[in-house]
């Protein structure tokens, strides 16, 4: 519920990601997703399809993380070597291992993406802005290309469902509507970090298309 949702939480979820090395920890990337998808949850159930799709691969990345070979999904950097010295990712069409660590993260990394456009609209925004107006262009300029038609579809007539920016900026539940802005300044450059880090480890190792 949004009772339980804080912007803070996410920050700090997204805060304690990354080691003093700057490998990026899955414990808490997974729990910055899913405070997200608590408040996504929040909004209604036309958003529910897709919350479905972020619980499943989140936990796809929590059951490595609670297995047997946990300790090699510790952190992304390690996920991918050990993945990759163990030829567990299909790496050109979907085989023998069709739910790798790599290609799920692969996919929330995609979504972190689209989430860090949306705040930095969102942070900029006016009270004119429309959040389905910020959310579509997001949504075009990151996700979408890897969508088919008929998620492109449904994704856009769930973005007509989000609340105006006022009621929205309050059920992130961070104060004013200044502190919020403030809150979002200090949540991006880490969302960037933690977004870059994986793009630069993903693209030095080929794993940007994975099927
Ligand atoms: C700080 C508070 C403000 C922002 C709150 C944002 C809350 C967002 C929470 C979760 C975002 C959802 C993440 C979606 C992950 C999608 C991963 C994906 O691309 N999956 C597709 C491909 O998977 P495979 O088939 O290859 O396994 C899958 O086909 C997708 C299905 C569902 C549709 C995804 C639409 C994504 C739209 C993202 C915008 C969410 C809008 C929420 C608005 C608050």
């Amino acid at each position: 519920m949004a009772d339980s949702f804080s912007l803070r939480n996410v920050l700090e979820n997204f805060k304690s990601c990354l080691s003093d090395n700057k490998e990026v920890y899955i414990k808490y990337y997974i729990s910055g997703w899913r405070e997200l998808v608590s408040f996504m949850n929040s909004l209604g159930s036309v958003f529910s399809f897709i919350s479905k799709d972020a619980v499943s691969k989140i936990q796809i990345l929590e059951n490595f993380l609670m297995g047997e070979n946990g300790t090699h999904y510790l952190t992304v950097q390690s996920m991918v070597k050990y993945e990759l010295d163990n030829e567990l990712v299909d790496l050109t069409k979907r085989g023998s291992h069709p739910e790798s660590g790599c290609r799920t993260l692969l996919r929330l990394h995609r979504a972190l993406r689209w989430l860090q456009l949306f705040l930095e609209s969102l942070r900029t925004s006016t009270e004119d802005s429309k959040t389905s107006v910020m959310c579509s262009e997001a949504y075009n300029a990151s996700l979408a290309q890897h969508h088919p038609w008929i998620i492109r579809k449904a994704a856009g007539v769930a973005f007509c469902a989000l609340p105006g920016r006022d009621a929205f900026f309050e059920v992130m539940n961070a104060g004013s509507h200044q502190e919020v802005v403030t809150l979002l300044g200090e949540a991006l450059p880490l969302i960037s970090e933690v977004y870059q880090i994986t793009e630069d480890l993903y693209a030095k190792n080929k794993l940007l298309d994975l099927p």
